[in-house]
């Protein structure tokens, strides 16, 4: 069966203090409750880079920049009923602090707590790259 391709964009947004921050996705959603990287599907027509900038300002009131957003890893997953492709993004540089602007519960994860978080199981296998990268 061939299943729809869907990008999404998401980013790890690093601290001063090397944690990275999770959000929880709220009940009546998909997969409520797991913890998963800001971000979002990417619209037609437009960039990665632009998808998140425009998905963080939505989510978590915070702004950044496409020179600030560096290519990290990606995630390429079977699930039932489409096919995720995920580029993650890493962010060291933003302005605002993040504040949940829809509901979601936010953490700041350090690499050796990551994995105390359940995730998607497209985020799983990126887990490691992004701890050795922290
Ligand atoms: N932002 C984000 N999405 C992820 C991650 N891992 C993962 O599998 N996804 C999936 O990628 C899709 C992102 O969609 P979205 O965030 O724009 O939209 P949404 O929550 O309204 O999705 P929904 O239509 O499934 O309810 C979801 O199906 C989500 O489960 C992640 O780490 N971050």
């Amino acid at each position: 069966m061939t299943k729809k391709i869907i990008l999404v964009s998401a980013v790890a947004l690093i601290d001063v203090d090397g944690r990275v921050l999770l959000a929880q996705r709220p009940e009546g959603k998909s997969m409520a409750g797991l913890w998963e990287f800001p971000g979002g599907k990417v619209e037609p027509g437009e960039s990665p880079e632009a998808a998140l900038i425009r998905e963080l300002k939505e989510e978590l009131g915070i702004e950044t920049w496409s020179s600030c957003l560096a290519p990290l890893t990606f995630a390429s997953h079977a699930y039932d009923d489409f096919h995720l492709l995920m580029p993650l993004f890493a962010c060291r540089r933003w302005e605002g602090t993040p504040q949940p602007q829809e509901g979601q519960t936010l953490a700041w994860a350090r690499g050796n707590e990551l994995r105390n978080y359940e995730m998607p199981p497209a985020d799983v296998p990126l887990l490691p790259i992004l701890r050795d990268w922290l």
